[in-house]
C-alpha cells in the first residue's frame, strides 16, 4: 500500500469528498475491467489493483474482472522451449500452445487474481468461458488486414459466438467478484483461446455495463509521435489503423473498445495498469485519463 501520511488532511478528505458524486452515480453498475498481462507484473500493483476491486464492490458497484496473461503465457511457452508468434496481435495457438494457455491463464493468473482479491476483504470466484456455458466459441477467421482475401491460420483462437452471461450476474447479485480467464469452448468441448480484450469488450456489451476499463502497460493510445490521445472517435481509429499507429496487441483491444462503445456501453477507456489505483483514479474522481473512445 502507497504511504499516503504526508498528504495534508484538507486534501485527504477534499479527495475522498469529490468520489462521492461518482459513488452515487455508478451505485448498482457494472464495471467490466480487463486486467492486462503487461500491468500484472509488479506484485504492489497487483495488490493496489485488488485493493481498488473490493472497494468497488464494498461501495455497491458491480466490478467484473477479465484478465489477460500474455507474457506469462509467453514464459511458460520459452520454459518448454516455445516462442510465441503473433499475427494481427493473436497468438497462434497449436495444441500443445492451448495447453499452456489454459493452465497459464486458469490454472495460475486466475487463481492469482482470486487470492489477492480474497486478501484484500473480497470474495472473487474464478471462472474460465466453460463455466456455466459462460463463453461458446468456433475457430476465428482472421482476414488479413491489408489483403480481404488471403486467410491466416492462428489455429486454436477462439471467436464468440455467444455469451451467456447468467452465471456472472448471480455471483454478483450474491455479493461475489467474478474473475474470467478468455478461454471458450466449442461445439465439441474443444478449449479455444480468445484475446483477453475481445472478451472484455463482448462481455461489457452482454452485460450493458455502465465502463469497460481496459488496463495496459502504456499511457493510453500514443499517436505516431508517442504522445497520448486522449479521445478517440471511430473515424480517427480507421485513420491510425489505416496509416498503422496501432499495431500489435493494441489491435483487438481498440477494435473491441469500439465495438462496446458502439454497442452502448457508456464510457470506455484505454488507461495505464503502471499507475498505482489507477481504476479508482479513472473511476472515482473528475480527472481524466488515457484513451476515451467514442462510439462516433
Ligand atoms: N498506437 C499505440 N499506442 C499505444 N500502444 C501501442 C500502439 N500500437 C501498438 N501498441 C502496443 O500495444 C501494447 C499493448 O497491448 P498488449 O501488449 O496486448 O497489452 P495488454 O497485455 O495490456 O493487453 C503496447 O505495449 C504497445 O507495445
Ligand atoms: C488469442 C490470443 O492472443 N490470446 C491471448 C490471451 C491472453 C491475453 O489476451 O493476454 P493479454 O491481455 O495480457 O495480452 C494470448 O494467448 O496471449
Amino acid at each position: 500500500m502507497t504511504d499516503v501520511s504526508n498528504i495534508a488532511p484538507r486534501d485527504k478528505a477534499e479527495i475522498l469528498a469529490q468520489a462521492l458524486p461518482y459513488i452515487r452515480r455508478f451505485h448498482g453498475k457494472t464495471m467490466v475491467i480487463k486486467y492486462g498481462g503487461n500491468a500484472m507484473t509488479d506484485p504492489e500493483l497487483q495488490a493496489d489493483f485488488a485493493e481498488d476491486v473490493v472497494l468497488l464492490k464494498l461501495v455497491g458497484m458491480n466490478p467484473v474482472v477479465v484478465h489477460g496473461g500474455g507474457p506469462q503465457i509467453e514464459q511458460a511457452l520459452n520454459r518448454l522451449g516455445k516462442k510465441g508468434e503473433f499475427i494481427q496481435g493473436m497468438r497462434v495457438t497449436d495444441a500443445e500452445t492451448m495447453e499452456v494457455v489454459e493452465w497459464v491463464l486458469a490454472g495460475e493468473v486466475q487463481q492469482d487474481i482470486v487470492g489477492l482479491i480474497n486478501q484484500a476483504g473480497g470474495k472473487a470466484v474464478g471462472l474460465t468461458g466453460r463455466d456455466g456455458g459462460l463463453i461458446r466459441a468456433r475457430k476465428l477467421k482472421l482476414l488479413d488486414n491489408k489483403d480481404p482475401n488471403k486467410e491466416h491460420d492462428v489455429g486454436q483462437v477462439g471467436d464468440i459466438v455467444t455469451i451467456d452471461p447468467s452465471v456472472v450476474m448471480a455471483l454478483q447479485d450474491d455479493q461475489f467478484i467474478p474473475v474470467i480467464s478468455p478461454i471458450g469452448f466449442g461445439e465439441n468441448n474443444e478449449s479455444y483461446n480468445i484475446n483477453a480484450d475481445v472478451v472484455a469488450s463482448k462481455l461489457a456489451t452482454v452485460l450493458s455495463a455502465e465502463k469497460l476499463v481496459l488496463l495496459t502497460n502504456t499511457p493510453g493510445v500514443l499517436d505516431k509521435n508517442g504522445q497520448l490521445l486522449t479521445d478517440l472517435t471511430s473515424r480517427e481509429i480507421d485513420e491510425l489503423f489505416a496509416d498503422g499507429t496501432i499495431s500489435g496487441g493494441m489491435l483487438p483491444k481498440i477494435s473491441g473498445a469500439l465495438d462496446a462503445a458502439k454497442a452502448g456501453v457508456n464510457a470506455v477507456h484505454i488507461i495505464d495498469g503502471r499507475v498505482p489505483h489507477a481504476m479508482l483514479l479513472e473511476i472515482l474522481t473528475d480527472q481524466a485519463y488515457g484513451t476515451m473512445i467514442r462510439s462516433h
